[in-house]
């Protein structure tokens, strides 16, 4: 019930339409209940007792009554499918806004055909709610017990009759409902599950192609899309049990009018003209209770996507920018790191570390997998936030400053390159929408991508394809540089971003890396011990959370630890990699 209340607050900006068309549904009723009355009328007052005269006039009325009917339909079925679409985008206005300030910790947990659900499902099923279902209950009560007031006024047994069938349809709707409920949220799981395999395995085809797992995964979709299959039809088969047993109990009510009215009219104690409008009151009557039925499905629906879709909206945002928080300004780029723990789940990752990076120092940071290198600069840009400890940049505590801002300093090189579909200069520019030619190219000659992209057809204008399509591993991560660069940050950090690429490749966009760090702090991750690293002022390597060892590299090869048998190793490697 809470969360109708909270869907309906929506339609309060709209209060003055629904009301309108609240009495649009009123008059379409009115005009309803009257025509089997001017029916009753033109049997009994004008056929049956020959005063043809009058009966053109009950024509016109009639006809004008449907009229009327039909144009209050139209605006009413207008006002609220205007209605339902306007709160509906205000949802997944709502819901985008939402996720796109949502913590990685988040969508750590969410899966993508979760959320692509909420987007697009469960809107759909709160606008068929808002659009037919919410109307209905309104009007289907007042049709009802409109219908049954003017039916008992007619013939009281005919109407007891009537309504006897009436526990017997409750009975009905209830175990419907209760038998409904589990198979919509089984459905909405199995649709969710649907929707990430495919996102997954579209998302993932070249490496589905390239390891030939075309029947594996051909078979891990018929799973789900059967798993999907069975629960839809499961619930039509609960639906195909109760809807022809409401039917057959509607039907059985106007049998026994007929039967019983036929008698009464026979004995004279009903005219022919009031067991016509008692018929027709009678289907006035079961057309809504037979609606009940899918009323119920609407409802029950609706009910599992409000629950989700609030979800989202309350779902809480672990990493907030703070209020009235500090906008970074001529920054040095000097970096501390005090005492940080960190952990993601129970296990911590980072155990207290303690690192001082001066203004324009290059550090490496090495290390076994999973010993805590990215998690260490996913603390320093507040992705999540570090368990214990604090994190200082120029000395002011980054949960002190505001978000954008402390983003906006960090230039972030990934190993995963995401090009968006959209033009290159709007690639470069993905974190300036506002910035000029000028500073696009002046990203990307930096980046050393500028003369690629000059001989490209259009240039900065032309457009990738999804994901980078039509541009090459070094170009693609030349875009990512001129990206990160675009700000000008202060602060670099090169997270793996050149171990995706092959030797030359690498060696090439390593000297573009020498230029661009010039004047910045950076932060260098790698595996690979390169140019870069034997360079830089300072390399950190870690283990198990912890920084094990640190120096430069003539330092670390003089201690002999893991750092030289890291290095010694991969010479090993890369000299056995030679032709022969
Ligand atoms: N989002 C996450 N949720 C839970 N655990 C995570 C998450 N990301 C990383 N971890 C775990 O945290 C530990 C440190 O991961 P991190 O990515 O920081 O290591 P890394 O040194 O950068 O590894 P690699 O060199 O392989 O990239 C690992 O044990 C990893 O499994």
């Amino acid at each position: 019930m809470d969360y109708l209340k909270r869907i309906l607050k929506y339609l309060d900006e709209y209060k003055f339409l629904v009301v309108l068309s609240l009495i649009f549904s009123l008059i379409s009723i009115f005009c309803n209940m009257t025509v089997p009355k001017v029916s009753k009328h033109i049997i009994d007052d004008v056929l049956i007792a020959k005063h043809f005269d009058e009966l053109s006039n009950l024509a016109v009325l009639v006809a004008g009554l449907v009229l009327i009917r039909a144009f209050c339909n139209y605006f009413q079925g207008y006002i609220f499918e205007y209605t339902s679409q306007k709160v509906i985008y205000l949802l997944r206005d709502q819901i985008y806004t939402k996720l796109q300030y949502q913590s990685f910790e988040y969508f750590d947990k969410a899966s993508t055909g979760a959320i692509m659900n909420r987007m697009v499902g469960d809107l759909e099923a709160i606008r068929v709610f808002l659009n037919q279902s919410f109307v209905q209950v309104i009007t289907i009560t007042i049709t009802i017990v409109s219908a049954l007031s003017i039916m008992f006024s007619m013939n009281v047994l005919l109407s007891v009759l009537t309504i006897s069938t009436a526990p017997l349809i409750y009975l009905n709707v209830r175990s419907l409902a209760k038998k409904l409920h589990p198979t919509f949220k089984s459905i909405r799981i199995a649709f969710e599950k649907l929707t990430s395999k495919v996102q997954e395995n579209i998302t993932g085809i070249r490496v589905v192609k390239a390891f030939g797992n075309e029947d594996f995964e051909k078979k891990s979709f018929e799973k789900v899309a059967y798993e999907f299959t069975e629960k839809n039809i499961e619930a039509a088969d609960i639906r195909s049990y109760h809807n022809p047993l409401a039917n057959f109990l509607n039907g059985l009510n106007s049998v026994i009018i007929l039967v019983v009215g036929g008698y009464l009219a026979i004995k004279g104690k009903l005219s022919i003209g009031t067991l016509f409008a008692f018929v027709s009151y009678v289907n006035i009557f079961s057309t809504p209770i037979g609606n009940i039925q899918n009323l119920v499905n609407q409802w029950q629906n609706a009910f599992a996507s409000l629950e989700k879709i609030f979800e989202v909206l309350d779902s809480d945002i672990a990493i907030k920018s703070p209020k009235n928080g500090i906008r970074l300004k001529d920054v040095k780029g000097d970096i501390k790191f005090i005492d940080v723990y960190f952990k993601y789940n129970q296990h911590y990752v980072l155990k207290g570390i303690n690192l001082h990076i001066k203004p324009g120092e290059v550090v490496a940071i090495l290390g076994s997998t999973g010993s805590g290198k990215s998690s260490l600069i996913n603390l320093l840009a507040r992705f999540y936030d570090c368990t214990k400890g604090s994190i200082l940049i120029d000395d002011i505590n980054v949960k002190d400053i505001r978000l954008c801002s402390l983003r906006k300093n960090i230039g972030i090189i990934m190993q995963e390159t995401f090009i968006f579909s959209d033009t290159i200069a709007a690639n470069i520019a993905f974190g300036k929408p506002d910035a000029t030619l000028d500073e696009i190219k002046w990203a990307a000659k930096l980046a050393q991508a500028d003369e690629f992209i000059e001989r490209l057809p259009q240039g900065y204008d032309t457009v990738v394809g999804e994901r980078g399509v039509g541009l090459s591993g070094g170009q693609k991560q030349r875009i990512a540089i001129a990206r990160a660069l675009i700000y000008n940050p202060k602060i670099l950090i090169l997270d793996d971003a050149t171990s995706s690429l092959d030797f030359e490749t690498e060696a090439e966009i390593q000297k573009t890396l020498q230029d661009v760090i010039k004047g910045r702090t950076t932060i260098i991750i790698t595996h690979r011990i390169s140019q870069l690293v034997v360079n830089a002022d300072r390399i950190i390597y870690m283990s198990d959370g912890r920084i094990v060892e640190e120096g430069t590299h003539e330092e670390l090869m003089k201690l002999k630890g893991r750092y030289y048998a890291a290095f010694k190793k991969q010479l090993l490697e890369r000299l056995n990699s030679l032709p022969a």
